[in-house]
């Protein structure tokens, strides 16, 4: 790709990727970037080469106004539904409470995203706990604070967590099953079809069974079914075959069981750009599509419409975070241009594990150079280590030039780790005009040694 112009040239109609902003370009970068002089960019009025001064690199900026509208944008895309932020993207206290003001649920799949939400005050009737394994912390957890749904994913499972409820009423639970549908996408998050680790098959039987368990256990309620097909699915037709399924399977459960079950859980996986002209539908196209084919199955299969909930995680959070890093070194080798920078894969493992691809821009000085295709890589002891393959880069970028990565703000920091001993790069809020402030500090030697007991 070329040095990516903050490319902003189609905004989205009302400043913000609400429903007007079907049709427009998506961008990789948060609504409020703008060019600034000397080859700076700024987000929400923040100069992002002072923040890579003030917090070093690498740092991770977030733009809270961009997570708000993009959250503001999938109520609004379906009204009557609930929407339920995948906190898997990136969780931490302040971001609990931007999701709490814009009215969203909050989907946990651990005890320690479940502490994050509670320390916040998080209302737990709002929270659906998730997981394929669930441990008996998460149970317990999940029990004490009382979450609104938890979501069965093993047969095993159901005895387990009826035998820990204690009451007063009983617990909610969704049952999450598998609808054999391949939503397409990188094969490692592909999880609505057969063979993977996910789910409750509805084809063999698997899903059926469950039902007539939890029927059987009166401190469980089965409220609805839960589906979750992958992750950056850019159609919305995947979803209008899962709801399908879904219906079919709830009116057979009605003809066996005599229940209708009120709640449908779409799940999430709606995809972002990451580069310019990736696919990414606006979450008015994926609602539209959703909600058509909800009222013809329902009506064909003669079930009472249940109530919808979707689970975005990333496309609330990516387009709203940039990351930044420092150039360290630059080689040639083999006729390729290797400029090597100061984090890589513990920060952002998502090129190594999925191939996936970035936009890189240098910012901080206006480059006069030509551009030539670089590979930015990380510092870590792997080859694997790359951050971005064949990107446009100018010719002279050198060491001590600031890079950044737009569309870097879900599943980075969150999968981020410590290779290395490295440590974890911290987050920064930028919002309003100008303001910045520290969500998450940089680990420190400190955190380190603390861990190591050091017998
Ligand atoms: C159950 C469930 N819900 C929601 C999500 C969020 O997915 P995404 O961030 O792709 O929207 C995931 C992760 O893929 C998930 O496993
Ligand atoms: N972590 C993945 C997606 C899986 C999400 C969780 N089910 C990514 O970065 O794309």
């Amino acid at each position: 790709m070329s040095a990516v112009p903050v490319d902003r040239a189609v905004p989205a109609p009302g400043g913000g990727p609400g429903p007007a902003a079907a049709s427009a370009p998506p961008s990789v970068w948060p609504a409020s970037a703008l060019p600034a002089p000397g080859g700076d960019i700024t987000v929400a009025g923040v100069s992002l080469t002072g923040l890579a001064e003030r917090y070093g690199t690498p740092t991770y900026v977030l733009d809270e106004d961009e997570v708000r509208a993009r959250a503001r944008a999938w109520r609004r895309a379906l009204p009557d539904a609930e929407i339920v932020y995948a906190a898997k993207a990136f969780l931490c206290r302040a971001v609990v409470d931007w999701i709490e003001e814009e009215g969203l649920g909050l989907d946990v799949c651990s005890a320690g995203e479940l502490e994050l939400a509670a320390a916040r005050g998080f209302p737990p009737e709002r929270i659906v706990l998730h997981g394929n394994a669930k441990s008996p912390d998460d149970l317990r957890t999940a029990l004490r604070l009382g979450v609104g749904r938890i979501v069965i994913d093993a047969e095993s499972e159901i005895a387990g967590l009826a035998a820990r409820v204690e009451g007063p009423g009983p617990q909610q639970v969704m049952i999450r099953v598998l609808p054999g549908i391949d939503a397409g996408g990188h094969r490692k998050i592909r999880t609505g079809a057969e063979g993977q680790k996910f789910g409750l098959s509805i084809a063999e039987g698997d899903a059926e069974d469950a039902v007539s368990r939890i029927l059987g256990r009166p401190q469980l309620e089965l409220v609805g079914l839960h589906c979750h097909l992958g992750s950056q699915i850019t159609t919305p037709e995947p979803y209008a075959r899962a709801v399908r399924r879904l219906v079919a399977f709830l009116a057979r459960i009605r003809d066996r069981y005599g229940i209708a079950l009120r709640e449908l859980d779409l799940g999430g996986g709606f995809a972002v750009a990451y580069r310019p002209g990736d696919p990414a539908p606006a979450p008015v196209a994926y609602a539209r599509r959703i909600d058509v084919e909800l009222l013809r199955a329902c009506h064909e299969f003669d079930v009472p419409v249940p109530r919808l909930t979707l689970e975005p995680g990333r496309s609330i959070v990516a387009p709203a975070g940039v990351a930044l890093y420092r150039v360290l070194s630059v080689k040639r080798s083999a006729g390729r241009v290797f400029v090597a920078v100061d984090g890589g894969m513990s920060d952002n493992p998502r090129p190594a594990l999925y191939g996936a691809r970035y936009a890189v821009r240098l910012i901080g000085r206006a480059a006069q150079a030509p551009t030539h295709e670089a590979t930015v890589v990380g510092r870590h002891c792997e080859a694997g280590d790359v951050l971005a393959e064949a990107v446009e880069l100018p010719r002279d970028v050198r060491p001590g030039d600031v890079l950044a990565v737009p569309a870097s703000g879900a599943y980075h920091v969150s999968m981020a780790s410590g290779y290395n001993a490295t440590r974890r790069p911290p987050v920064v809020a930028v919002a309003g005009e100008g303001r910045s402030r520290l969500l998450v500090r940089r680990e420190n030697v400190e955190d380190l040694l603390r861990r190591d007991v050091g017998l």
